[in-house]
């Protein structure tokens, strides 16, 4: 029998049932579950398939004429029926995962008070802080594998949304299920409410979260570390995934919790990952290898020096000098070039700031001792170009001409999300270079047509990393996730980028996700065996075992408990 075949026994009757998301069938029930389960007359008569109920999901999702629209009927859809949900969304991830993800989930978390339905996930909230342990009984029955948390101050690019945050662990724990393959009972999003600073949550009268300005210092640090010590008694051995935590935070949780469970930072980790195995291939197209680029990084925060240290190491295992390597990094942040005589560093911008030293023989810029993106660009003649600032236009025809006058195909990575804020448009970006571009985007854009060819655009997202290292880590028991396994799905990811032809081809299609993140989870395993993390199995019990965790949407037999 067929792993998805073996039946599942629940005491859950009739409406009870219907209610529970993650076993309701709908008209797919069969005749002999109706009879059992107390469904006969509460459902239409006719006995569907799963084929027949997409068919119907599709057309009623053809009459939404909004975005906004789309992802709320995604949403309810998913709250109704997780494997109809998940089939729909799988069969058309192209189409269908800019309304669960970036970019329309951004609108989703700014409109969450506006649009809530019906709980999903946990919200932890201050007020209940002497609570935690009971709130997270309140994941019930579900066994969690992998948890998404945020505390919503920096959504995207959209700054601090609040409880309405929830949108994103809701939105990636999607991803872990239709592109990696984690079963949807093995999810579970969380929401750490310590208020919000931004006013007009505050005073919006349907705002579900607490109305309080945030909670900061050390009563916000204690709260979630009696979190995560909550998270630890309860699932020893969970997948803790940081999400869209401020700068302030990102790197220190990071730091702090590395080494106590099985966690890591997306947007500092995977981002840099996904940047890495992009810029293999985008290396392959320009010419030359990454020890060569002098690159370029706008916006200094979590996921611009995540980037800046995963490029160092990628080019330090190229067999280049790690200080040499260092020195080709150019960080720009609100205050131009970030310098190492600049006063409030975090530690983990200090450690990629260039020496005053190196830049004292520099033409004079406009403000004395101090460079702009602009300036920067003139000098540096930098090779690759990448953009995290949340600064919409950031990149400027005068910026990318400037670049594109000394790069024969200079690499241009915009990666703000959402769309609202991308750096550049990649039609802008491909004039201003005559086409030479070498081009990644965070946000997903069409194709481009340029000088009569069609220009794919790489969407250099951290959803092409975390479905895939989390069935390798879930599939394979891995209790630590190290720098090396990252360094693992970049190499992979590249592995899987097709060969490019007259146009570059950076990344696969999202069509081929799950084959992906297969292949990453793999790499991953064969990493973790490599650093003794687990003891050590050969690569076809590697693959095998993520074979076999990998979950399909499909319906299984329900019976009576
Ligand atoms: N493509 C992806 O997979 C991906 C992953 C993570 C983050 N991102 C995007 O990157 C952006 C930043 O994320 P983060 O976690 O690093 O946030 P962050 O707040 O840690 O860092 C943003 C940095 O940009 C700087 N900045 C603001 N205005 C600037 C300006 N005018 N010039 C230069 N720098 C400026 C800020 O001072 C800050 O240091 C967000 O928009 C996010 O959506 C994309
Ligand atoms: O959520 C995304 O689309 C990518 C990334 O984690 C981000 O914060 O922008
Ligand atoms: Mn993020």
């Amino acid at each position: 029998m067929a792993e998805t075949e073996k039946p599942i026994a629940t005491r859950l009757r009739g409406m009870e049932l219907i209610d529970t998301p993650l076993l309701n069938k709908g008209s797919a029930f069969t005749t002999e579950e109706r009879a059992a389960l107390g469904l006969d007359g509460l459902l239409p008569p006719t006995v569907e398939d799963l084929d027949t109920q997409v068919r119907r999901v599709g057309e009623a999702y053809k009459g939404k004429t909004t975005d906004l629209e789309r992802h709320i009927y995604l949403r309810a859809l998913q709250d109704t029926s997780e494997t109809l949900f998940y089939k729909f969304l799988i069969d058309h991830v192209t189409d269908l995962m800019p309304m669960v993800y970036t970019p329309v989930v951004g609108l989703g978390c700014q409109q969450f008070s506006e649009i809530y339905r019906r709980p999903r996930g946990l919200f932890v909230s201050y007020p209940l802080r002497d609570r935690i342990d009971a709130i997270l009984e309140g994941a019930g029955d579900l066994d969690v594998k992998v948890i998404v948390v945020t505390d919503g101050e920096r959504i995207l690019g959209l700054g601090d949304q609040g409880a309405g945050g929830m949108g994103i662990p809701i939105g990636k724990l999607s991803l872990y299920t239709a592109c990696g393959g984690i079963a949807p009972e093995n999810t579970l999003p969380i929401l750490l409410d310590v208020g919000t600073n931004n006013k007009e949550r505050l005073e919006d009268p349907l705002y579900i979260g607490w109305r309080h300005e945030r909670i900061a210092g050390a009563e916000y640090e204690a709260f979630v570390d009696a979190f995560v010590q909550a998270v630890k008694r309860k699932w020893p051995n969970v997948l803790l995934q940081f999400e869209d935590f401020a700068q302030s935070h990102a790197t220190l949780f990071l730091e702090r919790y590395r080494d106590q469970l099985c966690m890591f930072n997306d947007d500092v980790q995977g981002t840099a990952a996904v940047v890495v195995g992009t810029a293999f291939s985008a290396v392959k197209v320009a010419g030359g290898s990454i020890a060569d680029q002098r690159v370029v990084v706008v916006g200094a925060g979590s996921a611009g020096c995540g980037i800046a240290e995963q490029l160092i190491k990628a080019a330090v295992e190229e067999g280049a000098d790690p200080a040499e390597a260092r020195s080709r990094f150019y960080m720009i942040d609100r205050e131009g070039l970030v310098l190492d005589d600049m006063q409030g560093l975090w530690p983990f911008q200090q450690k990629l700031a260039q020496k005053t030293s190196a830049v004292a023989a520099w033409p004079a810029g406009e403000k004395p001792g101090r460079f702009s993106l602009a300036e920067v660009v003139k000098i540096v003649k930098p090779t690759m170009l990448i953009g995290v600032s949340g600064q919409p236009g950031i990149f400027t025809e005068a910026v990318i001409s400037q670049m594109a006058e000394t790069a024969a195909r200079p690499i241009i990575f915009p990666l703000s999300n959402p769309t609202s804020r991308c750096e550049a448009l990649p039609s802008d970006v491909l004039a201003w270079t005559d086409g030479r571009a070498v081009i990644g985007t965070g946000s997903p854009f069409a194709p481009v047509e340029y000088g009569g060819k069609t220009y794919p655009i790489a969407q250099t997202n951290n959803s092409y990393i975390f479905p895939g290292l989390g069935l390798g880590v879930l599939a394979l028991g891995i209790p630590r996730v190290s720098d090396g396994m990252f360094m693992a799905t970049s190499r992979a990811l590249a592995e899987t980028a097709p060969a490019s032809d007259d146009v570059p081809r950076l990344l696969p299609s999202l069509a081929d996700i799950r084959k992906v993140s297969r292949h990453i989870a793999i790499a991953v395993g064969k990493a973790a065996v490599k650093e003794g993390l687990i003891p050590a199995i050969g690569d076809d019990e590697i693959t095998a075992r993520i074979d076999a965790a990998m979950w399909q949407p499909a319906y299984r037999p329900i019976v009576a408990a």
